[in-house]
C-alpha cells in the first residue's frame, strides 16, 4: 500500500445529525474513511452505528451534514443511488434463496434488463468467476446454495455486492455467525479486497477481532463520534472504555452452582424434517444451578431441538420433563407457564411484536402466569411499573416504554427480551444467543445476570455462535453435528480453536 492510498478519502460524513422523535440517533458525526483500509466502527448499544450505516447508504436522510464519496459531494435519496456511486451493504442476516444456484443468487435483483433483453448467464457467469478468482473468495457460480456452509455463503453475500460494482464495503456484525477459522478466513478476504484498493467498514462489538483486523478504529458514544484511534494504540479494555466513557468492572472469577436436583430431563428427543432427523436421539439433563451449552455452527439442529423442548415443533422422545413432571403433551403456552423462559434465535419473529409499544411486548407470552378472578385479562399498570423495572436493570436505552420496539436499537431489542424472560424466575432459561448484538458492556452485565440467577438455582440450556460465551458461562458443553450429539466437551479447558474444530467435524473419522 503506498502512502498516497492511504491517506485518498473514500468516505467522508461531516456535521452528520438525525433525529427520530425522542432521539438524536446521530449527533454532529465526522467520520473519515481513508481509501484502501477496513475502518472499524464500535460503540454500544444505541450509540447510532445502524443509523450512520443507514444514512450512507440510502435508507436514512440525514436532517444536517455533508456526505462526500471519493471527494465529491453526494446525496442519497435511496439505497440505489448509494449503488450506483458504488456503495455496497452486506447485511448480517444473509438474503440469499436456498435453493438456487450462486450465479441465480448473484444475477437476480440486481441486472437491470431494458428493453426484455433476456439475462446473459453465460457472460455473468464468467464475469462472478473473474471476481472470485480476483479477490481469492473461491466461489462456484454453479454451487447450490443450500449445499454452501456459513463462510461461503458469507463470501456469496460479498460477491453479489461486488457484482454490482461496488467499491467500498459496509460490513454489519459479518463474524457473529462464523467459528474461528471461517473469521481468519473472513478476514483474509477482506484483506485481499483492500489490497486491490477497495475500501471497507465494519461495524463489530468484538473488539479483539476489530483490532485484529482494522487499519483504523472510530468510536461512537451516544450518537457521536469520539475518538478514531490506531489499532495499535489501544487495548480491548481501552476501547471499551471509551465506548461508555468510564471504567468498565473488572470480570467476576466464577464457582460452580450445579446442584444435584434435574430441572430438564430430555431421552430420546428426535425431531424429523421431511422424513430426516434434523435432531436425532438427543438425550440430556440440565440441573438446577447449571449452564448447559449447545455448540455447534448454524443449521446442524440447534434450532429444531429448541423449538422441540419449547413445544413449537413436533418431535419424539422417550422422556421430557420439567423438574419431574411430563411436558409432552403441553401447549407452549402452558410451558412457558410452567416456568420456561425463552430468548428466541430470531428476536423478529419470535421475540417481539415490532409494531408494539414497549410495555405491551413486556405481556408477549406471559398472560396466564397467575389466573385470578380477572381470568386473563393483562394487569396494564402491572405491566407497565414492570416495564420500567426491566428497562432500569438491563439498561434498556429507550425514551420511554410507549415507544414501539421497531424504535429501539437492536442490542436493545435483545436487553428487553432477556429482561422479561428473566422475569417471574423461571425454572428453566432457553437463551438462543442471548447476547448477539449487543455491545460488551450489555453483553456483561447480560453475563452477571444470568450468573446471578444461575446462583439462585436457575438451570440454563444455552445456545451460541459465540464460543467465548458458550466457553465461559457453559458449565457442561455439548456438540452438536448433523442432528446428533457427538461430544462433551470440558469447558474448563477446551480453547475456542480446538471447539469450532469439534463443531465442523474435523478430525472425524469418517
Ligand atoms: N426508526 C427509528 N425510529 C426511532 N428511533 C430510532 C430508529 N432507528 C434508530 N432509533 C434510535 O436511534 C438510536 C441509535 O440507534 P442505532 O440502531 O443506530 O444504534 P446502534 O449503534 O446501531 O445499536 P446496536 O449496536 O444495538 O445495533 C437509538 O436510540 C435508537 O433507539
Amino acid at each position: 500500500m503506498t502512502a498516497a492510498t492511504v491517506t485518498e478519502p473514500a468516505v467522508e460524513l461531516d456535521g452528520i445529525t438525525k433525529r427520530f422523535p425522542g432521539v438524536v440517533a446521530n449527533r454532529d458525526i465526522h467520520l473519515h474513511v481513508a481509501k484502501g483500509q477496513i475502518h472499524a466502527i464500535v460503540g454500544e448499544n444505541g450509540a447510532g452505528k445502524s443509523t450512520l450505516m443507514k444514512i450512507l447508504y440510502g435508507m436514512q436522510r440525514p436532517d444536517e451534514g455533508e456526505i462526500r464519496i471519493n471527494g465529491s459531494p453526494v446525496g442519497f435519496h435511496t439505497p440505489a443511488d448509494a449503488i450506483a456511486a458504488g456503495i455496497g451493504m452486506v447485511h448480517q442476516h444473509f438474503m440469499l434463496a436456498d435453493n438456487l444456484t450462486v450465479l441465480e443468487n448473484v444475477v437476480l435483483g440486481s441486472e437491470p434488463r431494458k428493453g426484455g433483453i433476456a439475462l446473459d448467464f453465460a457472460a455473468a457467469h464468467k464475469r462472478i468467476k473473474e471476481i472470485s478468482d480476483a479477490y481469492g473468495l473461491g466461489i462456484r457460480p454453479d454451487a447450490t446454495v443450500e449445499e454452501l456452509g456459513v463462510g461461503d455463503r458469507q463470501r456469496v453475500e460479498i460477491l453479489k455486492v461486488l457484482y454490482r460494482g461496488a467499491r467500498i464495503l459496509i460490513l454489519d456484525e459479518p463474524t457473529a455467525v462464523l467459528v474461528p477459522h471461517e473469521v481468519e478466513e473472513l478476514f483474509g478476504n477482506l484483506r485481499d479486497l483492500v489490497s486491490q484498493g477497495l475500501t471497507i467498514l465494519f461495524i463489530s462489538h468484538k473488539l479483539d477481532e476489530v483490532l485484529r483486523v482494522a487499519d483504523a478504529i472510530t468510536v461512537i458514544r451516544r450518537g457521536t463520534t469520539v475518538a478514531t484511534v490506531d489499532p495499535k494504540d489501544v487495548t480491548a479494555r481501552g476501547l471499551a472504555e471509551l465506548m461508555v466513557g468510564s471504567e468498565l468492572p473488572s470480570p467476576e472469577t466464577r464457582e460452580s452452582t450445579v446442584t444435584d436436583v434435574v430441572a430438564l430431563s430430555v431421552r430420546g428427543l428426535s425431531v424429523l424434517t421431511d422424513g430426516r432427523a434434523v435432531v436425532d436421539d438427543a438425550s440430556f439433563d440440565i440441573h438446577k444451578g447449571e449452564v448447559l451449552g449447545i455448540a455447534g455452527v448454524e443449521g446442524n439442529g440447534q434450532a429444531e431441538l429448541v423449538e422441540a423442548i419449547m413445544g413449537m415443533r413436533a418431535c419424539t422422545a422417550d422422556l421430557l420433563t420439567l423438574n419431574g413432571a411430563s411436558i409432552a403433551d403441553w401447549s407452549t403456552l402452558r410451558r412457558r407457564a410452567g416456568g420456561i423462559g425463552y430468548i428466541p434465535e430470531d428476536r423478529h419473529r419470535h421475540g417481539l411484536l415490532l409494531e408494539s409499544p414497549l410495555w405491551e411486548n413486556r405481556v408477549l407470552g406471559h398472560q396466564t402466569r397467575r389466573p385470578n378472578a380477572r381470568g386473563i385479562w393483562i394487569d396494564r399498570a402491572g405491566a407497565r411499573a414492570d416495564t420500567r423495572r426491566i428497562v432500569e436493570e438491563y439498561d434498556v436505552r429507550t425514551p420511554g416504554i410507549d415507544v414501539d420496539a421497531a424504535a429501539l436499537s437492536g442490542g436493545n431489542q435483545q436487553k428487553l427480551i432477556v429482561g422479561r424472560e428473566m422475569s417471574g424466575d423461571p425454572v428453566l432459561l432457553i437463551a438462543s444467543h442471548p447476547t448477539r448484538g449487543v455491545d460488551v458492556g450489555a453483553q456483561a452485565a447480560i453475563w452477571d445476570h444470568l450468573r446471578r440467577a444461575r446462583a439462585a438455582g436457575l438451570a440454563v440450556l444455552l445456545i451460541s455462535a459465540d464460543l467465548d460465551e458458550l466457553i465461559g458461562l457453559s458449565d457442561s458443553l455439548k456438540v452438536i453435528l448433523r442432528g446428533r450429539i457427538v461430544a462433551d466437551v470440558d469447558p474448563a479447558t477446551v480453547t475456542p480453536e480446538q471447539l469450532g474444530s469439534a463443531m465442523t467435524g474435523a478430525g472425524e473419522g469418517a
